[in-house]
């Protein structure tokens, strides 16, 4: 579903990936771990076409993401730190905005569905800016499967929610799941990471040092791999 064949970015004389080679099956649930500055977000970002490869290629069912851009993002719903929804649009509006976008049917009662299962129909037609980082973080969640995205990609879509956000959050990622959709999710939280996800690949200075596949969902396996990997231990 997803292969990438010896990617490589370079930003000024910096080398920030170094060959990534990646072959995700549909329906995967992969988690890409590894400490700060390692590319992490720069490899889901270049999946996501929100960035593009010095070189090497990607590949989508096939598909090229450089020749075929249009097709292959229609597939891609992307959760970033940024939430990409507009300040002054109420929830509705924004979602309304973004289901255009992507040509979705009966786009009001899709974007009033999805603002009722994120818990926020109360603020429908309140504009965001007013919205706690947590309702944000909501919000753009359901603009991400708006569409109804074969591929998820999450960069530490976690990071500053409340407990009940996070709980909304891998109910969607594991919904998704069962719908067979396939989700690349970067995280430095271990926990969610094996609540929501079955592979897990370690990424470190641009490389891929480690892809665990058939392990035990269980933090301390994880943490020890991750140690040995990242702190040579
Ligand atoms: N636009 C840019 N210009 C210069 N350097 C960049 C740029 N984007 C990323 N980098 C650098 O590339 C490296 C990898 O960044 P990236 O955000 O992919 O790391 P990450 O593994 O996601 O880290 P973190 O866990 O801290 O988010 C970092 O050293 C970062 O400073």
């Amino acid at each position: 579903m997803i292969e990438t064949k010896g990617l490589v970015k370079t930003i000024g004389d910096k080398m920030i990936l170094r060959g990534i080679n990646l072959s995700i099956k549909k329906g995967e649930t992969v988690a890409i771990l590894g400490p700060n500055g390692a590319g992490k977000s720069t490899v889901l970002k270049i999946l996501g076409g929100l960035i593009k490869a010095s070189s090497g290629e990607v590949k989508v069912n096939g598909l090229d993401l450089k020749k075929d851009s249009y097709d292959v993002k229609r597939k891609i719903g992307f959760l970033a730190h940024n939430s990409f929804l507009y300040d002054h649009l109420t929830p509705l509006e924004n979602l309304k905005f973004f289901g255009k976008l992507y040509g979705v049917e009966n786009v009001e009662e899709r974007a009033k569905q999805l603002i009722d299962e994120v818990g926020l129909s109360f603020f429908t037609h309140d504009p965001v800016r007013s919205f706690s980082r947590g309702m944000m973080q909501r919000i753009a969640i359901a603009r991400a499967i708006i569409h109804q995205p074969e591929i998820l990609l999450f960069d530490e879509p976690h990071t500053g929610l409340d407990q009940q956000a996070i709980k909304l959050l891998n109910d969607v990622i594991l919904r998704m799941r069962d719908e067979g959709s396939t989700i690349l999710m970067v995280t430095h939280d271990f926990q969610q990471a094996i609540e929501t996800c079955d592979r897990f690949i370690i990424i470190k200075n641009g490389k891929i040092v480690d892809d665990l596949q058939n392990v035990e969902r269980n933090i301390d396996t994880i943490t020890e791999k991750y140690m040995e990997q990242v702190s040579g231990l």
